[in-house]
Formats: structure tokens, sequence, C-alpha cells
């Protein structure tokens, strides 16, 4: 943890989810949340206004997994920040890995998402993270950097952005890696922070994600400059998914 940051536990729920089994998900961490950590969940878009409108008057808050980088035109299929915001979302997820592998998402793409999501008024949660072969070959911290560097836009620190670390080859493997990577990762990313947003740099949630359970989560939420985490499979079960906010309150 960061001393001074109040930890952020978001909840991805990626393509999971009809109306009755999420609402009653959003019920129940709403029901189990804890005073300690915000608290966001992240269901599919056909969602959004339905959590939002369940959540309302709870300390949980709503935000999306993607948005797109205009404010509105021709894009069928896509969907715009201030749309998000309008059906009640506070977040928008950015630059998930499973966006940049899919949809061959750029480090310029997630930037002008970000921009998007900031007028809007959502706080992006912007994902990097490296390939399991840049790690083996030893140029993961370089890889996260560059994303760091070409993904956040000015005003991001200003707005109060989240950043993701997010190692590709920990997402749904039950793999992480070492609490000591972990620790060195996020530093690097804090200095890149402070660097390129020197009024807020240094108060802004970096989240760990991959492979996060409540088995792991007080470990990795008690190293420095781990200020919460992005969840993916775990936040489909309510009590697992407090489990962890609880060991980062
Ligand atoms: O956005 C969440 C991440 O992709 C982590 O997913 P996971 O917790 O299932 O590994």
């Amino acid at each position: 943890m960061t001393p001074g940051i109040r930890p952020l536990i978001a909840g991805n729920w990626k393509m999971h989810g009809l109306a009755a089994d999420g609402l009653a998900l959003a019920r129940a961490v709403a029901a189990g949340a804890t005073a300690g950590a915000d608290l966001v969940v992240c269901p599919p878009a056909t969602l959004v206004a339905a959590v939002a409108a369940a959540l309302a008057g709870t300390p949980v808050a709503t935000g999306g997994q993607d948005c797109h980088a205009a404010a509105k035109g021709a894009h069928t299929g896509d969907i715009a920040a201030a749309m998000l915001a309008d059906a009640g979302a506070r977040f928008v997820i950015l630059g998930h890995s499973e966006r940049r592998a899919a949809y061959r998402e750029t480090d310029p793409t997630v930037r002008a998402k970000a921009e998007a999501a900031i007028a809007a008024g959502l706080t992006p949660i912007v994902c990097v993270g490296e390939p399991e072969d840049d790690r083996l070959l030893g140029r993961a911290e370089e890889v996260v950097a560059d994303q760091i560097g070409g993904s956040l836009p000015p005003g991001f620190g200003a707005a109060g952005g989240v950043v993701a670390y997010e190692p590709v080859w920990a997402i749904g493997t039950g793999r992480t890696p070492t609490e000591a990577d972990i620790a060195a990762m996020h530093a690097m990313i804090r200095a890149r922070l402070v660097a390129a947003f020197p009024a807020e740099g240094a108060g802004l949630r970096i989240l760990y994600g991959g492979s996060v359970k409540p088995s792991n989560a007080a470990g990795i939420m008690a190293l420095a400059n781990v200020d919460g985490a992005l969840v993916g499979g775990a936040s489909l079960v309510a009590e697992d998914f407090l489990a962890i906010a609880a060991a980062a309150a």
C-alpha cells in the first residue's frame, strides 16, 4: 500500500453476466462492502445502467470495460464515454491486454480513449503489462514504461486516473509474478507517474491485476505502491471479491 492512498478494488466481469445473475452479484457485493477500500464493479455494457441503478446509494461504483475515443459518430457497436457516464458509470477500464490483443489497440488509441473518458467525467483505469516473452527476456519494465509513456494523456493526473499493472501471462492463469517483481514494477510505475504528473503522481492509484484471489491478496496488497487490485475471475464470486477487498482495507 501507499500511505495516504485509499485502496481501490475493481472487478472486471469481462463477458460474463446476464441480468439476473449480474444484478444479484452487484447486490451481494454492495451488501458486504467494507469501509476501508473503494469498490467498483465493471459489468458488460448491457448491464452498466441496471447495475448502476441497483448500486445507487451504496458505496460500490460502476464502471465500463471500454469506450470509444470519439464523442459520437458512425462507430457501429461502440460506446462513447459520455454514454457510459449517462448510464451511471464512474470508471472505465481502458487498454486491457485482451483488447490490445484482440482489437490491436495501441498506446495512442488507449491514450485517446482516456482523454475521452476524462472529458466525460469518468475515471480511467488504464491497463499496462508485459507479455511473457518480454518478462523472460528481461524487458518487462521497459515494455511497461513505454506503455505508461504512450497511454496516459496530459490530464490523467488531474483526473485522478488509475493505472492497472497486469502482466499478460498472469491473467486467468493462476500464476503471478513474485512479490519482489510486483514491487519493482510498481516502483517503476510510481516513478514514471511522479515524473509525468508532478502535482499528482505520488497520490495516483496503481492496481495489480492477474490471478488475484483471496489466498494471495493480503501479500500483494501489502507491497509498496500496490494500491488495490483489478480482479477478473474472482470478481464473479461476491465472497471472493469481498475477501480481496478486506485484504486491502
Ligand atoms: O481485468 C482483470 C484481469 O484481466 C485479471 O483477470 P484474472 O483475475 O481472472 O486473472
